[in-house]
């Protein structure tokens, strides 16, 4: 199987916090990779630097093959790297399919004002774009919602709008930052039924959580990190039964659970 994402030997320092220390790990594509570990573990961190919010201090990032740890943010992102955020960077005053179609604007560099006439049912070509945005709400369960303001949904329906948004770039990898911070127990399972689904459909993605259900139920690897430092890499499985981990985190949210 085809490395995607190579993460080699990554550290970074913030003045005298150590965020990252020497983090290795790789990405397969087809596979989904979950990123966990206690509080300050450094897992935003390590997201940053995948989506080029800023670089390493030391160690190198591969995407297919390819070094993009000191590119800019803007040059990655066509490469086919794309993300979600766990305080949301939809556009409040936008409706729905607007939203998603400045995920599409992205690939399609179709002007903006375009996504405006669009609306209207211009031309055929940004007839298309608004058939495909309709397209992607449908596959989130999201198409009756199609024009309500992104500002009146749900913080559920924001996740899933949030999802779409990063999903109609169509990048080759998605990283989900904590997709699930804050949903109720069907919502959840909605959406480790769409991370499933969006798998399917060819995406490679790497997901931060720390709902340890959705986790372990969706993930074929984890890469477990605390302190900065990678402390464990195997299936669920393995790292439910790993001694270190239990220690330094599964142990203490399984109590919180019970709690
Ligand atoms: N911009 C920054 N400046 C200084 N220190 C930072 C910065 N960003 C993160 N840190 C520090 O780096 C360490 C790792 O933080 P990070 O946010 O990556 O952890 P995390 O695993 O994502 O935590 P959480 O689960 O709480 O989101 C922490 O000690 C944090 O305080």
């Amino acid at each position: 199987m085809m490395t995607l994402l190579q993460v080699e030997s990554i550290t970074k320092r913030f003045g005298g916090v150590v965020a990252n220390s020497e983090v290795s790990f790789s990405v397969d594509e087809g596979q989904i990779v979950g990123l966990i570990g206690p509080n300050g573990a450094g897992k935003s961190t390590m997201f940053n630097m995948i989506s080029s919010i800023f670089p390493p201090t030391e160690g190198s990032i591969l995407f297919c093959g390819k070094k993009i740890d000191l590119l800019p943010s803007y040059k990655v992102a066509p490469l086919g790297i794309s993300r979600t955020f766990q305080n949301l960077q939809v556009f409040k005053n936008m409706t729905v399919i607007e939203n998603v179609m400045v995920g599409q604007h992205m690939r399609t560099k179709q002007n903006l004002s375009g996504v405006t006439s669009m609306l209207l049912g211009i031309t055929r070509k940004e007839r298309k774009v608004y058939e495909e945005a309709m397209d992607i709400l449908r596959f989130f369960n999201l198409e009756s919602l199609y024009d309500q303001k992104a500002s009146s949904l749900s913080l559920g329906k924001l996740r899933l709008l949030e999802f779409a948004r990063a999903y109609a770039t169509e990048p080759k990898l998605l990283l989900l930052d904590e997709i699930a911070a804050g949903l109720n127990h069907s919502e959840t399972s909605e959406m480790s039924e769409l991370i499933k689904r969006v798998r399917e459909s060819g995406v490679t993605i790497l997901v931060v959580e720390h709902d340890m259900d959705l986790v372990m139920s969706i993930c074929d690897k984890l890469v477990v990190l605390d302190q900065g430092m990678k402390i464990a890499e195997g299936t669920p499985k393995e790292i439910q039964a790993n001694e270190a981990v239990i220690a330094a985190y599964l142990g203490a949210e399984i109590e919180e659970e019970v709690v």
